[in-house]
């Protein structure tokens, strides 16, 4: 199996490369956001609990995030490999996740992060706000709220892979093109 953490602040172009890694080494896509907005868009209990935290740019807790994480391994047992997008996003996560590859004989083989300046995520996540109909896209207050988040979370999550030898950087600021080329070179030196 390949499985790949997309590691990177909001707005760092993880979702822009997910699609293009999943069409080449066919993953399946875990994104913890999408799977909270589907939960959110259903009207579910954790979906109604979790927005009141995602509207504000704030993390829902370890355990949500951990169990719709652990029903997904499940439900794809035959799967070639799992990107994970916006996950781990604090170390307790990336603990539990190691435990729950772990129970399948798995493991995580490389954290690409993509580096993109404060300034260049504030712009392109207000471009974003203008389609998406994210509500944490809609002003700077919020994104603001979202980069100390991570500043403050879920930078440690890079240390901890960085500890495992699996931790590789990737200039994500140019071609969406070329950012994936150099990803994929990322995925050939980590696997
Ligand atoms: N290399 C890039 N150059 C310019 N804009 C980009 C690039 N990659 C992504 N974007 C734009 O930045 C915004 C955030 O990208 P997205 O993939 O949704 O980020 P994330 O999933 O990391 O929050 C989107 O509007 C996207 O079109
Ligand atoms: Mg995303």
């Amino acid at each position: 199996m390949l499985n790949l953490v997309l590691f990177g602040p909001p707005g760092a172009g993880k979702g822009t490369q997910s699609e293009k890694i999943i069409e080449k080494y066919h993953l399946v896509h875990l994104s913890t956001g999408d799977l909270l907005r589907s939960q959110i868009q259903a009207g579910t209990e954790l979906g109604l609990k979790a927005k009141t935290l995602m509207d504000q740019g704030i993390l829902v807790p370890d355990e949500v995030v951990i169990g719709m994480i652990d029903s997904k391994l499940s439900e794809n047992e035959k799967a070639a490999g799992f990107i994970f997008d916006g996950f781990p996003r604090t170390v307790k996560q990336a603990e539990a996740l190691d435990r729950l590859l772990a129970s399948y004989n798995e493991s995580i083989t490389v954290m690409v992060a993509l580096i993109v300046p404060d300034e260049e995520l504030k712009k392109r996540l207000l471009t974003r706000g203008l389609t998406s109909g994210r509500p944490d896209d809609q002003n700077e207050e919020k994104i603001k709220t979202r980069i100390h988040e991570y500043n403050s979370k879920t930078t440690p999550v890079a240390d901890y892979y960085r500890q495992q030898n699996k931790f590789v950087s990737v200039e994500g600021v140019g071609e969406i093109e070329e950012i994936f080329e150099a990803i994929c070179g990322a995925v050939k030196q980590g696997a």
